[in-house]
Formats: structure tokens, sequence, C-alpha cells
């Protein structure tokens, strides 16, 4: 969400820990190339626990700005070229735009724009300044589509709705008119001229006005509300289909909470674009209509009428434009405090464990101060709001009569004429509100748009691409061979986590991957399995690219058991086949049979037609990964891969399963930190800091890999040493 103040537009953090992305978007957009949020935070890699200047200083250095970390006093800071990005508070980052003689203009992510004294800022700042210069590689980028272009394009989608808005608006104006009209000769020749029988026809007139107002009132607003579904619709549906095929790294860069808001964006959407914006046109149109109209009674009240109206439209969009990010800031900080009463209350034995519940009551108090005091500031900008149309529609009626008086008494207007024009002042009233309302919705619609365009433009995975949607296979004998050559993977932008793996796995053979935690190895069985694309590299199986596989088929020939798998609301039945009802009934049972299922399904009354419960299913961890294995062998695959899918077997449970996937003659990789397990295995690789480092019988790996943590003097094997022995293995 962007609120354009000043020279640097503020963009407000969505997150606690986005608070250097934020900064760093805002540098971007104020050296003319505005990135959003999103991908700010993409490329600082903010996925978990936040950025620190260093990663500040590479993300901005991959945009081409020269980046220089610094060490100043306040007063030297007025020396550097703005914006500066400030170490604030020793745990948040905030923008320095600029230093005035009161103090320091400040661009907080987490509240918006204020002026800081010296006093304060001399106790906030840590003395750690960044400064940006664009550099030789630096790319200037037009302001991604406007807000108004991107409405423009939704419009399209429904011309006709908009035009039939339009034109009801116009239409509007003629009883509305009518009724003035009607209003001023009532008051010339009924009340001035005592013509006591236009009376009658006049009042039939007005009612008749009145009436014809109503109905097109009611029409469109109808209209407004289909255009709102239509939109709303259209938006979530797209959104979703583009979120079910995006790669992996999209998702491992967000929450699962923001993707959801993202998706759920469709509806805010429609409600904003057909609510208050759909008004947009017929309240123009009908400003406008009105205006003219009063300019056929008197040119020169119409002009300041314009003029005030135009008066009144900028204050109190200026008006509305605070409140909007007065309440940005605040729901910033009442999603700051939900957040940690929520992982509060989800920690709270953890606390109670070491008697910190104090620590937990004193973090959410701190955080509900924050968001009250916010909540409080908007108060006074609210009453101010909430007294505007008023104060507008007085605006226009001193004016009007002022200057109208004089015309009467020059002669150049009528008492009537006067009393329609205070009437056309008081109707245009309602459209200039209401077009003043409808200005923040514009700017809140943008952050909408921006945030969906974003979704809409994230590449495809490559598996998803549409030419190679096209590409059909003739039907072969899959043997499930794999082979990954120099393939690597980061999750941050220039941070590679996995390095230049190559690896060959025979069909039918079992191979684990063996390595401390935080190696790479869960990493490394999505890349094999095809959850996550390699940044560079491939990983093929039967010697075609994974992402040049039909999908339909690589998700049947290819099965990936995660750590922790997921279990739905619905029978044991359609959690075994997830509602897929081309899965052969033999090869259900068989999985049942290999995995140890059919114990579970003897245990309860309804067998497989027992009903789990998504959110607690009554199943022990053991239970559930047989569960996920069975799901996984159903689909008789040809390679499988697990991850750590039998830790919470026991020893005698975890060998029987091992020896029944062998019988199925797939290939299988199973991550594990189990010796047990992995002497199971035909082969295994060790991972150490994303490389492999030794690769070859499970037995010899592991008993080299004790000697050393006994002996840290013995050689362990280097790279290039594993890469041939990897090498010769595959030949
Ligand atoms: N979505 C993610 N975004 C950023 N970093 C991640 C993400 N997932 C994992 N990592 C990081 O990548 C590294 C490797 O993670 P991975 O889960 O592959 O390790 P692992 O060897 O399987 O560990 P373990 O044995 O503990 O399960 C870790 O440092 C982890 O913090």
């Amino acid at each position: 969400m962007s609120i354009f103040g000043g020279g640097t537009p503020v963009i407000l953090q969505m997150e606690a820990t986005e608070c250097g992305a934020a900064c760093l978007a805002m540098v971007l957009a104020a050296h003319g190339r505005p990135i959003t949020l999103e991908e700010a935070r993409v490329a600082c890699a903010t996925a978990r626990d936040g950025v620190d200047a260093a990663r500040l200083v590479v993300a901005a250095r991959s945009f081409g700005l020269e980046t220089h970390g610094l060490r100043r006093e306040p007063e030297d800071l007025a020396l550097l070229p703005m914006p500066l990005i400030l170490h604030w508070n020793f745990d948040h980052f905030v923008i320095l735009d600029r230093v005035t003689r009161s103090g320091f203009v400040i661009l907080d992510p987490a509240c918006g724009r204020r002026l800081v004294d010296r006093a304060e800022f001399g106790r906030s700042f840590t003395g750690v300044a960044l400064s940006f210069q664009p550099g030789p590689g630096f790319e200037r980028r037009p302001p991604r589509r406007t807000t108004l272009g991107l409405l423009l394009d939704e419009a399209r989608r429904s011309p006709d709705a908009i035009a039939l808005t339009a034109l009801l608006g116009l239409v509007g104006i003629v009883p509305a008119l009518a009724l003035t009209a009607a209003i001023g000769v009532f008051a010339d020749h009924v009340v001035g001229q005592s013509r006591l029988a236009w009376a009658l026809a006049l009042l039939g007139a007005i009612l008749g006005a009145g009436l014809l107002q109503f109905v097109l009132g009611v029409l469109r607003e109808r209209i407004v509300a289909a255009l709102r579904s239509k939109i709303a619709t259209h938006v979530a549906v797209a959104g979703f289909w583009r979120a079910l095929h995006l790669p992996a790294s999209f998702f491992a860069q967000r929450s699962a909470g923001e993707i959801v808001s993202r998706l759920r964006l469709g509806s805010s959407v429609g409600e904003i674009v057909g609510g208050p914006l759909a008004r947009l046109v017929p309240d123009g149109v009908q400003a406008l209509g009105y205006l003219g109209v009063m300019a056929l009674f008197s040119p020169g009240l119409a002009a300041v009428l314009a003029v005030v109206c135009c008066v009144n439209l900028i204050s109190m969009t200026a008006l509305s434009r605070r409140v909007a990010a007065a309440n940005a800031a605040a729901q910033v900080a009442e999603g700051a405090a939900a957040g940690i009463a929520t992982a509060g209350m989800a920690a709270l034995s953890t606390y109670r464990l070491h008697g910190r519940e104090r620590l937990l009551v004193e973090r959410i108090a701190a955080a509900e101060d924050t968001a009250l005091d916010r909540e409080q500031r908007i108060g006074v900008l609210r009453a101010i709001g909430l007294a505007a149309p008023a104060a507008s529609g007085l605006a226009m009626t001193i004016a009007v009569l002022t200057v109208g008086a004089v015309l009467v008494m020059d002669g150049a207007l009528t008492l009537g004429g006067l009393i329609a024009c205070q009437m056309i002042a008081g109707l245009i009233n309602g459209p200039v509100v209401s077009l003043a309302a409808a200005m923040p919705h514009l700017q809140e619609a943008g952050g909408a748009f921006a945030r969906i365009d974003d979704l809409q433009r994230y590449p495809l995975a490559r598996a998803f691409e549409p030419d190679r949607q096209a590409q059909e296979r003739q039907p072969f004998r899959i043997t499930g061979h794999v082979r990954l050559e120099a393939v690597s993977f980061g999750f941050a932008p220039g941070q590679p986590l996995l390095r230049d793996i190559t690896l060959d796995i025979p069909p039918g053979r079992i191979l684990a991957i063996l390595g401390p935690s935080g190696s790479g190895k869960s990493t490394l069985a999505r890349l094999i399995a095809g959850m996550t694309e390699p940044d560079a590299g491939r990983v093929l199986l039967d010697g075609i690219g994974l992402e040049d596989w039909p999908q339909p088929l690589l998700r049947r020939t290819l099965q990936y058991v995660p750590q922790q798998a997921a279990v739905f609301s619905g029978s044991l039945d359609d959690n075994l086949h997830l509602w897929d009802h081309a899965i052969r009934q033999q090869d259900s049972a068989q999985a049942i049979l290999r995995t140890g299922l059919h114990g579970v399904v003897a245990a309860r009354a309804h067998g497989m037609h027992s009903l789990l419960s998504g959110h607690s299913p009554a199943l022990s961890g053991g239970e559930i990964q047989r569960l996920a294995l069975a799901r996984a062998l159903s689909r008789a695959p040809r390679v499988l891969v697990l991850d750590e899918t039998t830790s919470a077997l026991d020893f005698a449970a975890e060998a029987d399963i091992l020896d029944q996937l062998r019988l199925s003659g797939a290939t299988v990789v199973i991550v594990t930190h189990r010796t047990g397990t992995a002497l199971r295995c035909d082969d295994a690789i060790l991972l150490d800091q994303g490389a492999i480092v030794a690769c070859g019988a499970p037995g010899a790996i592991l008993l080299r890999e004790t000697m050393a943590a006994a002996d840290p003097s013995l050689p362990r094997p280097d790279r290039a040493e594993a890469r041939a022995a990897i090498g010769a293995a595959s030949r």
C-alpha cells in the first residue's frame, strides 16, 4: 500500500518482519524504480526472520543501486543523499526523507510519515545508516500500470454495465432538474403571481419526477450489484487458477495467510469497484450535468459553484486520504497485536513451563497499546470526516445565496431562478461528496489491484507454461530412472542453498539422503519430486525434464510424501484417494496392505468409511504417516520421494514398510536421520551445507561419519572426490 505524501512514497509493512523490505521499496520508488512490497520482500528474502542491514545492501545492489553502510551522528545525515535507510531502536528500519529546521521527516513503514524532533531522533537512531545512489546498472522503470489503467481494464470486461450506469447517471439528471424547475415555476408563478390553477399540475409533476428518480436509483443499484459480483467472481477465480499453477518459489516467500488474503482480494476488489467506484462514472456525469443546467440559468453562478465544488472535492479527498492512511497504520498495529496474541496463545505451554506468562502479558499489552493509540488518532480525523459533507453543502449554499442575491438585486436572475440554482447546488453536493468518498477507495483498489496484478504477472511454474501443456507424449514404459544434472537452488536470489548437485538414481534403487539438520535434505527431496523448480540445472525422469512431462501423468508416476502429511475432513477412503475415482481398486488395496493401514481400518467401526476431521483427525503420528504413504502408493508410482515419512513408526514397522517398498519395484528416495533406515537402503548420499560430500554404500558413509565425529582429524572426502564417485556410481 503506498500513500504518496511527499518526495518518497510511504509503503507500509504488512508484517513485523517486513520493515526492511518496505524501506527498500520506498528507496527504489524514490529513485524511479517502483516495486511492490512483495517484490522487495522476495529480493530481501524476508521469509521468516526479517532482514538485516547486510541483506538490505545485497538486495539493493541486485537492483543496481550503489549502496553504502555508514556510521554517522544525527547532525551529519543532512549531508547524505536522501532517502536513507536508518537502523531504528535496534529492531526496526525507517526511511529518513528530509532534515528540516524543526526535525527529521521519517517514513516509518509501521505507521507512516512523521516529523521526529531531535531528542527523539537521538534516542532512536542507532547510528547505522544505508545510503543509496543509482549505479550504472540501475534501471528506471515507469510506474506500474496506474490504478485508473487497471480499473479501466476491469471495466473493459463489462462495457455494457459501465455504459448503462453512465446513462442512468445522465438520465437521473432529468427528474432532478424537472423537480427543480417545477419548484422554481411554483415560486415564480404560483406563489409570485397567485396562479393557483397551476398548483395541481406542478405538484403532480413534482411527484412524478420524484418517483422517476427513485426508480432510476433502484435500477442503478441493481446494475452496480451485478457488476460487483461479476468482478469479484472473475478476480477470485482467475486468482485461484493462477495461484495453483505458480512455482514453489512463490509460496516459499509468503505466509499462508498472505496468499489466502490475496485470493480473497477478489471479493474486496469487487466491493470497491462495484461499490464506490462504480458510482464514479454516474456521479461525475451528474455533477457536470447539473453544472451545465445551472449555466443555463446563470453562467456566473455556475462558474462560482464549479470553483466551490473543486475546492470541496480537493479538501474532502485530502481528508479521506489521511483517514485511509491512518486506518492502514491502525490495521497494521491491530494485525501485529492479533499476531502476538495468537502466537503467544499457541506457545502458552512454553511460557507456562518457564514461568514467563508475565512476559506474554506484557507483550500483548504493549501491542494493544500501540493499536489503541493509533485508533484514537483516527477518531479526530473521522469526526471531521463525518462533518465534511454537511460543511461542503453549507459552503455551496452560502456561495450560491451570496452571489445569487447580488444577481437577483441586479435583475440578472429571478427569485425562482435563485431557488432553482439553490436546489441544484443541493443536488450537486451529493455527487461531489460521493466522488470525494470514492477517491481513497481508488487508492485502496490500487493497492489491491497491484497485489492481484503481481499474482497474474508472476511466471507460471515451468511445467504449466502454455506451450508445454500442448505437448502430448506417446505412451511409453516408465522405468523410474531419476537424474539430476548440475542442479542449484536457493530460497533467496544470489544465495544458493544447494549447489551443483549431480546425481543418478537407477530404476528400482532405494537412495537415502543423509546429512545434518539444515543441510538441504528436504529441499533436495522437493526438487527431485518436482515440487520445487531448480534455479539452474535439470531434474530428469526417464531422460525427460520434469517440466516437460504432462503434469497429470507425472503426478501419478512421481509421488512425494512430506514430513507433515495433510489429513482432510472426510472419510478414510476420501483421504486415501483424495476423491480421485480413477484410482484402481487393486492398487489401493495393495497400498493399504503394504503400509499396514489395514490395522487402522480394522480398528474402526466403519472401516474405510470412518470419518476423519482435518483439524483433529484422531490418528497417531505413525498412523498419519501410514495413510500418507498409502495415498502415494495407491497411485502405483514409479518413483517415491519420502521426507522422514517413517520417522514416527517403530523400527519393525518401518523395516516392514521398506521391504514392501522394495517389492513395489519403484525407485525410492528417502530423507532420513535414522541409521537403521539408511542401512536398509541400497545407496546413500551425504549432504553438507548444500553440497554432496559423500556417496556410496550407506554403511560405509555412516561408519566414516561416526569415526569422523569421534576423531575430527580424520580426512573427510572433498566435493570433487565426491562428484567423481557419484559419476562413477552413475556409470
Ligand atoms: N521456505 C523457506 N524459505 C527460506 N529458507 C528456507 C525455507 N525452507 C527451508 N529453508 C532453509 O533452507 C535450509 C535447508 O532446509 P531443509 O529443510 O532442506 O534442511 P534439512 O536438511 O531437511 O533439515 P532437517 O533435517 O532439519 O529437516 C535451512 O537453513 C532452512 O532454514
